[in-house]
């Protein structure tokens, strides 16, 4: 059972505390969506839960192994992956290269055969087996979303964090997006979306972290997040001003 434990995590930047003392579990392939203002932190939990950045206090657990003071290729080994806002494919390698380049860095890979039915079986997952011999650069944004999705199951996450997965995603192809996550989601892997989407975190989600300069104000089902005065104040008010 897949069991991510964050403790009382903080983070400063100089004089700045970004982090306050965060804390959530995540027990078994939940479908999560965190969301906060701009500034709120999210960026930098997801850089210390990927071993990016080191907390300066509290703890990091994924499945009774202690991952806050690994190094990102290490916490990957142990089972939580993430995906980039700014997509980072290699533009100039085919789409089936692309997959090969994480297992082969992790050292995930039995030979060159089992690495390709591997990459198959991801990329006929993702239905994206069509595109193998194009080079990434010719995807068009959502099909990068989708290959970055799948280097990631390469290497079988338990934790899948996916930053912005909607961002330069053509509105036609959001349900397609989420038909994705959410069959990853049913293969057995837990899911954080972080996303400035509200309709598409409302969409998708079962349970919300709203985080707000550095704490986590709520956590939740997603209809009672919405109607939190906090959450409303801290957020949903304040991003409608900004949309409008
Ligand atoms: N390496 C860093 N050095 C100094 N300050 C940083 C660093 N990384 C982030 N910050 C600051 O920490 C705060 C939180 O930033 P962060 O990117 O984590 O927020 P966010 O919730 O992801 O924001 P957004 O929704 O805009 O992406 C911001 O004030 C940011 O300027």
């Amino acid at each position: 059972m897949i069991h991510l434990k964050v403790s009382n995590l903080h983070k400063r930047f100089g004089g700045l505390h970004v982090l306050k003392g965060v804390s959530f579990e995540v027990n078994g392939p939940e479908l999560i969506g965190l969301i906060g203002p701009n500034g709120a932190g999210k960026t930098t939990l997801t850089n210390v839960l990927d071993g990016a950045v080191t907390p300066n206090s509290g703890t990091v657990y994924l499945n009774d192994q202690r991952i806050d003071q690994l190094q990102p290729f290490e916490v990957a080994r142990a089972g939580l992956g993430r995906t980039f806002q700014v997509t980072r494919a290699f533009r100039r390698m085919t789409v089936l290269e692309n997959l090969a380049v994480p297992a082969l860095a992790l050292g995930r890979t039995g030979g060159a055969a089992e690495l390709r039915d591997k990459s198959m079986s991801v990329l006929e997952f993702l239905t994206l087996d069509h595109l193998r011999n194009e080079y990434a650069q010719a995807l068009s944004g959502g099909q990068q979303k989708l290959l970055e999705l799948g280097r990631l199951l390469m290497l079988d996450p338990d934790v899948v964090i996916l930053d912005e997965p909607f961002a330069g995603v053509h509105p036609k192809l959001m349900e397609i997006i989420y038909a994705y996550i959410r069959r990853v989601n049913e293969a057995g892997k837990a899911i954080i979306i972080i996303s400035h989407q509200m309709d598409a975190v409302f969409a998708l989600s079962e349970r919300l972290l709203v985080l707000n300069f550095g704490d986590m104000i709520a956590d939740g089902p997603p209809d009672e997040v919405k109607r939190d005065p906090a959450v409303i104040e801290a957020y949903l008010g304040v991003d409608e001003e900004e949309d409008a």
